[in-house]
């Protein structure tokens, strides 16, 4: 289903696990940060809005969203999350770029979910023009961050009950 088709924003916490005892991680790149704090707003959003707490969500910024992934890589090595989510918005420019960033985010993103025990959740938007970038962080078709929350605290439960097994 395509997002025209499916509103980001859209969840119901009495269907989720309650996010109070877990800690977040959130990498957010400082490139298109117009957008990138829209997304922020929706992940910060949510999480409080399904219990977590303030203490228990670590913020910290990266000059772009190809610094997404040694981020989140740090922030898991360094302090003890339960998931990380990190946000970027990666806007198609003249030249092949984008596709490289992308696609170097992508894989590096899928790289730390494999080879680490915290799940990364991958907040990027890759957008073919800034109007795409707005509809999706808060705009008509709802906020990718918001997204990103439900899927961190669905993750976390996932791994917190996976332990041990
Ligand atoms: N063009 C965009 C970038 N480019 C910068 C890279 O992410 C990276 O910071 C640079 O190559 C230095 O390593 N980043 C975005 O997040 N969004 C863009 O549209
Ligand atoms: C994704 C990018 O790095 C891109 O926005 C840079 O723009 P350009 O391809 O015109 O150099």
């Amino acid at each position: 289903m395509a997002t025209a088709n499916k509103n980001l924003s859209q969840y119901d916490k009495t269907k989720l696990p309650n996010a109070k005892d877990f800690r977040f991680g959130i990498v957010v790149s400082e490139w298109n940060d117009h957008i990138t704090e829209g997304l922020y707003k929706g992940t910060l959003d949510a999480l409080l809005d399904c219990g977590a707490s303030q203490e228990n969500i670590i913020r910290w910024n990266v000059p772009g969203s190809f610094e997404l992934v040694y981020g989140a890589q740090r922030m898991i090595v360094t302090q003890e999350v339960d998931v990380v989510i990190t946000i970027g918005c990666v806007i198609k420019g003249e030249t092949m770029h984008f596709e490289f960033v992308c696609e170097g985010v992508t894989q590096g993103i899928k790289d730390l979910n494999v080879q680490t025990d915290v799940p990364v959740i991958f907040c990027l938007l890759t957008d073919n023009n800034e109007q795409q970038s707005i509809d999706r962080s808060g705009g008509i078709h709802g906020n990718k961050g918001t997204e990103a929350a439900i899927a961190a605290i669905k993750m976390a439960d996932l791994r917190r009950n996976s332990e041990n097994k």
